[in-house]
């Protein structure tokens, strides 16, 4: 039989856990103080400790290390209502054998001590830790969703494995790739993110692998790729699916060899990185379009982390509102808006097809245009029926708004262009992008009649005229599709 040692200050759950362990055949001994627990280590009593991390005389993660010290076979798991990816962090690298977020399942405690008994002892995973100063957390948001997110983070952060995310955009998928990175055993390395869709297709290759001077025309000298930027730190493949074919192969290869040569180059490099991927798309689908391949799916999905939309996570909306809303104060040097009751109810309820970054946002809305400090329900409902209801892509598992779309599309192309600027004349080239399909359609539809099309574009005629001719668009009068 094996005993138990459980420090809790609230007494319910010294209780319930007390029952569902001696039930589970265990011997249990609880105790509300720290100081307790740690008399009984200090005498050798006990197999395995489970403990909370806020008790009254000391903090729980505080006495990991020290019962790692003097019993470091002794499994530790820490229980918490402070559901943070920094505890779960934190827990993880102390030591802990788990992590348990409050509230939790008994029949998940009694699963985990089971577990953390049953494991030969030795060789306990006691990372270096953590560094005290940046207690900024990373990720906002309590929900359940997101502590299991934190949950399997915090698995990670003492592995190199490879992490796929896949997530709507906007749901913080970079963010998580950098939590990753900033609290794993690499962070001391850097962190370079390349977003696959931004990247024209025939520079990919020395993008991601660098090139020797005169690998091609315009390769004036030696580049870097991304893999050697990243070496000994992670790489971030963002928007992996949309990766060219030809590129795919390579990754592959590179993946599975370790190494790989620059364009034009023929030393051998050994590849160095930790590889996290994300995508907004659903890969098992562009397989089964051919468009990406299959084993390079497997390599790269080792680890799937599914990143909840907002709408799936409303209960974060308050405490991710509020960090906003601290922030651009903060940045600004004002005091921050605060949020009627019924104001923030409201903000549960939208669709939020652009989640974080579109809450975000709308948020950056509120600080800059009212200036009133408590912010009414009347100004929320008023921003969001502003932003008139997305134009969906149909065809879009996301469902994203087209503005999310253009957005992640500019963006990629600013990304393309690196520490430089793109060619001026920018709002001209991506206004004639948009408008002359948008005319073209309008007029397709109402069959070349320019009044008509006028009235649905909520143009002028005169202005639709000159558009017609400044974009160069042929009228096909009496032809519809
Ligand atoms: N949990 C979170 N806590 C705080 N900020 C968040 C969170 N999730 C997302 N954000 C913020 O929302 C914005 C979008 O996040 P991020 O760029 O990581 O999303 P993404 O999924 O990579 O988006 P895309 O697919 O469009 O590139 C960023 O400004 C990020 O800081």
């Amino acid at each position: 039989m094996s005993t138990i040692l459980v420090a809790d200050d609230d007494r319910g759950i010294r209780t319930v856990l007390s029952q569902a362990l001696t039930r589970a055949g265990h011997e249990v001994r609880s105790t509300g103080t720290a100081s307790t627990l740690w008399s009984w280590v200090t005498d050798g009593q006990g197999d395995l400790v489970i403990t909370d991390v806020i008790m009254p005389d000391e903090n729980g993660l505080d006495l990991i290390p020290r019962i790692k010290k003097i019993r470091p076979d002794l499994r530790i798991v820490v229980m918490s209502a402070q559901n943070t990816l920094l505890t779960a962090v934190k827990a993880t690298e102390r030591g802990a054998f788990e992590y348990l977020p409050k509230p939790f399942d008994l029949t998940e405690v009694v699963n985990v001590v089971r577990r953390a008994l049953s494991l030969p002892r030795g060789n306990p995973t006691e990372g270096d830790h953590a560094s005290e100063e940046d207690e900024r957390l990373p990720l906002i948001g309590r929900s359940p969703a997101m502590q299991e997110i934190y949950r399997t983070l915090a698995r990670l952060m003492n592995t190199d494995l490879t992490v796929m995310i896949n997530g709507e955009s906007g749901t913080g998928k970079e963010l998580v790739a950098r939590a990753l990175h900033d609290y794993g055993k690499r962070r001391n390395g850097s962190f370079v993110a390349v977003n696959m869709g931004a990247i024209p297709r025939e520079l990919i290759e020395s993008e991601l692998f660098g090139h020797e001077k005169g690998a091609f025309t315009g390769a004036h000298a030696r580049s870097a790729g991304r893999f050697e930027q990243a070496d000994g730190g992670t790489l971030f493949l963002d928007e992996i699916g949309d990766m060219p074919l030809e590129a795919q192969t390579r990754l592959l290869r590179v993946l599975q060899e370790s190494e790989y040569t620059t364009v034009g180059g023929r030393q051998t490099l050994r590849a160095n990185v930790r590889i996290i991927a994300a995508t907004h798309r659903d890969l098992r689908q562009l397989i089964h379009q051919g468009l990406f391949r299959e084993d390079l799916f497997y390599r790269l999905n080792v680890v799937p982390l599914r990143l909840p939309p907002l709408r799936e996570r409303v209960e974060d909306i308050p405490e991710l509102t509020r960090h906003f809303l601290h922030a651009v104060a903060e940045h600004d040097g004002l005091p921050p808006k605060v949020l009627e009751a019924p104001a923030m109810e409201r903000l549960k309820k939208h669709r939020w097809s652009g989640n974080v970054r579109e809450l975000e946002n709308l948020v950056r809305r509120l600080a800059a245009l009212y200036s009133q400090e408590v912010i009414g329900v009347e100004v929320i409902e008023a921003e969001l029926s502003s932003s008139a209801p997305p134009i969906l892509d149909e065809g879009d598992e996301s469902a994203e708004g087209l503005s999310t779309k253009v957005e992640r599309h500019l963006r990629h192309y600013f990304e393309a262009h690196g520490e430089a600027l793109p060619p001026a004349g920018l709002h001209e080239r991506i206004s004639r992008e948009v408008e002359r399909p948008l005319i073209s359609l309008c007029l397709e539809a109402t069959r070349g009649n320019q009044i008509k099309a006028a009235q649905l574009l909520g143009l002028n005629r005169n202005t639709l005229r000159k558009k017609i001719r400044d974009l160069d668009i042929q009228v096909v009068r009496g032809v519809k599709g």
